[in-house]
């Protein structure tokens, strides 16, 4: 059995009583890997048809699956082609029991590495806004890669305190996740490094920190609006306890029910402040279901809905409008040149929201980095690549994920097409199977790599 902390473990069992056993157990168990699809590219039924992986169905999530380790997805041509996301199956749950719709306004404070923004992105369906925020810059930027992977392009990568981020969206989104910075209590078994640094302190320290961060998130909940809550730990204060502290203290929130699985435990009313509400929380445990330790609540603010809508960003000037329409007369739908903003020869497609009124704000990225203005041309970026569909741009080269030059292509090789293969010259959009991964230009039968050398593969 793994080493883990004795007052943990006395704890737990004085939480789970006859459980305590079983609970134990599980530990004995090997930890499960999950895939989760990008619907935001492909369909799950799309998906099963070409995937060359062994996969099962991860019972109570919809678009994810279990897979054998030995498969190695994440070196797949698809992998580089944002078609999924590979995340503890737990960690699944909270963004998939999150009704996020296209058009609505959504923030993920606590969102780095982006393993739920990007599904909650996906589910925006390239409408709406998502705001991904981190405090940590070094987790922030890994956070904008994901995003980026997926094709996510309405979204703003913000590196900010809660509290800032509160001054510049009071009651502006309709739903937020807070996947809050906790103790790890449920990662001992994936991560034993989680259990190395833990010690009884810890749940009181991140209690207190969930207070603050969960107290602003609230404040910048549209009335209407819904608040999704996680961790990945067992103890009481930072879950149950942590909701009766928002239950006690914002009235205006009320405790939703959650889409149930058999495998899901209710919350605990006597971890908490005894309320029976708290019965609507969801507690994950290994010894009831093949995933790691989690909690989950989801809250409603009630009141009356306000709207904070759309207003024109600045156009480009006419010389940097002619070079944007040489490149986009390739692309099938026109873009709308009021989204467009240019900072610095940085071209941005914003997103659908006034985010005019953000100055002073710091953040990594506000819509999509479509590209470079150069001398005389526009170089497009790799996470436009990643937000097109094959049809989106005229001049293709589709590589299968069964030809070597795919995985040439992602370790930045220049490529030798055929005649067939090379038809034009210039910008082409190089795609897996049909699954942009990035740009490439052709001259002759040459297609010179453009796939940017920090994306590269280096095996
Ligand atoms: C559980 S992790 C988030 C995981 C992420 N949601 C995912 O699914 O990939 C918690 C995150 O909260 C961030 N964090 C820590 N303290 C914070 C604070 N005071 N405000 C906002 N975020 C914080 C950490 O940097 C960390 O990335």
């Amino acid at each position: 059995m793994k080493q883990l902390p004795e007052k943990f473990l006395s704890r737990m069992e004085a939480m789970l009583g006859e459980e305590f056993p079983a609970f134990l157990q599980s530990y004995d168990f090997p930890r499960k890997f999950g895939l989760r699809v990008n619907t935001n590219k492909i369909s799950v039924e799309e998906f099963l048809k070409i995937s060359p992986f062994h996969l099962e169905p991860i019972p109570w999530i919809d678009n994810g699956f279990f897979y054998d380790e030995n498969d190695r997805p994440s070196r797949h041509p698809y992998y580089f082609a944002g078609l999924y996301y590979l995340q503890e199956p737990s960690a699944m749950t909270p963004a998939n029991r999150f009704s996020v719709n296209p058009g609505e306004y959504v923030l993920d404070l606590c969102a780095a590495p982006g393993g739920k923004a990007t599904e909650l992105g996906a589910k925006l369906q390239g409408n709406g806004f998502l705001v991904a925020n981190d405090i940590s810059n070094s987790r922030a930027k890994a956070l904008l890669r994901n995003l980026e992977l997926f094709g996510i392009k309405n979204s703003m990568v913000t590196n900010e305190t809660p509290a800032k981020l509160a001054k510049y969206f009071p009651e502006f989104f309709d739903k937020i996740l807070v996947d809050a910075p906790c103790s790890g209590e449920g990662m001992f078994r994936k991560d034993p490094d989680v259990a190395k640094t833990w010690d009884e302190t810890r749940p009181e320290f991140f209690g207190k920190l969930q207070r603050e961060i969960a107290t602003q998130a609230i404040s910048m909940l549209k009335p209407g609006g819904e608040l999704l809550y996680s961790t990945c730990t067992f103890s009481p204060i930072e879950n149950e306890g942590l909701i009766s502290f928002i239950l006690e203290n914002f009235p205006e929130i009320e405790l939703l029910t959650l889409d149930d699985y058999e495998g899901f435990t209710k919350g605990c009313p006597d971890w908490g402040n005894k309320d029976t509400r708290l019965k609507k929380c969801i507690r994950i445990f290994p010894h009831h279901m093949e995933g790691e330790g989690h909690f989950l609540a989801l809250m409603k603010k009630n009141g009356c809905s306000v709207s904070s809508r759309i207003t024109p960003t600045t156009k480009p000037d006419k010389t940097s409008k002619k070079l944007l329409d040489e490149f986009f007369k390739n692309m099938s739908q026109p873009l709308d040149f009021n989204r467009i903003d240019i900072r610095n020869e940085n071209v941005y497609y914003l997103p659908e929201a006034d985010t005019a009124s953000l100055k002073g704000i710091k953040f990594l990225r506000n819509g999509l980095f479509l590209g470079e203005l150069k001398k005389n041309r526009f170089e497009p970026s790799q996470p436009f690549a990643m937000s097109l569909q094959m049809e989106d741009f005229h001049n293709i080269v589709n590589l299968s994920s069964s030809d070597e030059r795919a995985m040439r292509y992602l370790k930045g090789e220049t490529l030798i097409l055929s005649e067939a293969e090379a038809p034009q010259k210039g910008w082409h959009l190089v795609c897996t199977d049909g699954f942009p991964l990035g740009w490439g230009k052709i001259v002759g039968t040459t297609l010179k790599n453009k796939y940017p050398a920090g994306w590269r593969l280096h095996y």
